[in-house]
Parts: C-alpha cells; structure tokens; sequence
C-alpha cells in the first residue's frame, strides 16, 4: 500500500481497495476536486434556506456547469467517478466520506460524520444513509486485496439509537465466516461507546461468468 494520505489524520490509505484496483488510467486529480466542489453544494444546498433570487440565480449557474459537462458523457467503463481511490469517497458523490484509521485485510476502523445532506429528520442520519455507509464499508472489506469480486446478496441493519449528523462517528466492519463463496461481515457504527446502528451482509463471491 501507499503512504497514507486522509488529511484528517486516518492511518492507511483512504480506501482499501487503492492497493488493489489503482487503475492509474483513472485517476484525475481535478475531477476530484469537481466531485468535491459537488459533495460541498449537495451540504451547502441541504441545509441553506436562501431568499429566492438567490435560489433562481443559483439553479441558472448549476443549470450552466450542467450544460457544460453534459457533452463529455461517457460510458461506465471509462468513467471516472468512484474510481478516485486517492480521494474521500472515491469521487463518488452519493457516499459517506470515511477516513480509514486501520485496514488489515479482515477488518476496517474508520471514522465517518454525516452532514446536513444525509439528514432524515429530527436532527437523525436517514437510515438509508447508514445503509449505503454499511454496504460500501462491508463490501469493501468483502471485496479485499487479493479476494474475489463479491456483491451484496443481503444487508441487514439494525437501528438501535438515533444517529446524530455532524458529529464524528466511529465505524467498523469485519469477516466472521467464509464458507465457500459466502462472505459474512458484520458492521457497527458507534457514537463514542454507544452502537447505534449494526449491520450483517451476506456477500457471495462472483463466478467467472458474473463478472
Ligand atoms: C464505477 C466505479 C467502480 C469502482 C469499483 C470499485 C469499488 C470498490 C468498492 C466496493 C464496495 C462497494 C460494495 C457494494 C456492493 C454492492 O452493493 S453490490 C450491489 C447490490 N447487490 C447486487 O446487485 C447483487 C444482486 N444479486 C446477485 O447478483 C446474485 O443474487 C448473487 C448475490 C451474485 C448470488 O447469486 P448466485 O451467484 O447465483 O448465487 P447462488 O448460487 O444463488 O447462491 C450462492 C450461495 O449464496 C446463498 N445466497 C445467495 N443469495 C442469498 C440471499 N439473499 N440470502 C441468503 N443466502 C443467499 C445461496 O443460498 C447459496 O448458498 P449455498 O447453497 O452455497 O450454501
């Protein structure tokens, strides 16, 4: 792996898969600075009650960028956003950023906090929020350097307490079995000692065929 690069102090590489799927080809810098521009606008916007000509006027400029990239569309293979394995979320807009503190191929700790744009309500993550944390920091360890390519057959979440936004979380997530292509990994999201969410993923890994 390389050296570490989370500016918020994480131990090892932002992702875990950097050490194995690189894919040099790639990796572009200022695109992931635009995804980073977006991530801030989604957090911005969410939680911004603006007077409405500012509103209009804003909708005209992000209606302009849109019509500006609009035209270099491309399809999957060669696209570039969650393929920034240099970046928070790999440049993928939609994810919770985590900074990965420890990695040792079995289990994951990190740190995550959720901003305004993934609020439910009342002040509570939305659950589909914690979700999506859990199926990408599983399916990350699920999908390790060296192990076959595995999807999500089943993730199942339990929500025991309120997930508080803006507030620094720890997460984690390790293997417990594998028996034959099955890989089950359990998650937890904890608000200093106290679990509010859990997780348990079923992860099958691919056949040649699937992949
Ligand atoms: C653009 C950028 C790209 C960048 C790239 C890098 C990204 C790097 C980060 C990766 C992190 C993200 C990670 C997200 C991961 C997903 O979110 S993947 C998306 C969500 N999941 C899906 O779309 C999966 C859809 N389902 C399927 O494709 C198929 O059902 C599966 C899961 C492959 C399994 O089908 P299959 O291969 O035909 O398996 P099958 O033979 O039926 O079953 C195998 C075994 O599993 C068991 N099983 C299967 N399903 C179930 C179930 N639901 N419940 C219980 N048992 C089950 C069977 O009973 C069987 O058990 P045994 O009889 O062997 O004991």
């Amino acid at each position: 792996m390389t050296a570490p690069l989370d500016p918020r102090g994480g131990g090892v590489d932002l992702n875990i898969w950097l050490g194995r799927d690189a894919e040099t080809d790639h990796d572009d810098p200022a695109f992931a600075r635009l995804a980073g521009a977006l991530v801030r606008v989604q957090e911005v916007v969410s939680g911004a009650r603006p007077p409405p000509g500012l509103s209009t006027e804003a909708a005209t400029t992000l209606g302009r960028v849109a019509d500006q990239l609009e035209p270099y569309d491309v399809d999957e293979a060669a696209q570039v956003a969650g393929r920034q394995f240099r970046h928070f979320s790999r440049g993928q807009t939609l994810l919770p950023a985590v900074a990965v503190d420890t990695y040792d191929g079995q289990r994951v700790d990190g740190r995550v906090t959720f901003g305004r744009f993934y609020l439910g309500s009342n002040g509570a993550v939305h659950g589909g929020a914690i979700s999506l944390l859990f199926d990408d920091l599983l399916g990350q360890v699920a999908n390790g350097p060296d192990a076959p390519r595995a999807r999500t057959a089943y993730l199942h979440v339990n929500f025991h307490r309120i997930t508080p936004i803006g507030v620094e979380l720890s997460c984690h997530a390790g293997i417990r079995t594998v028996e034959g292509r099955k890989v089950h990994i359990d998650g937890e999201l904890c608000h200093g000692e106290e679990v509010v969410a859990s997780a348990e993923g079923l992860f099958v890994r691919l056949e040649a065929h699937q992949l």
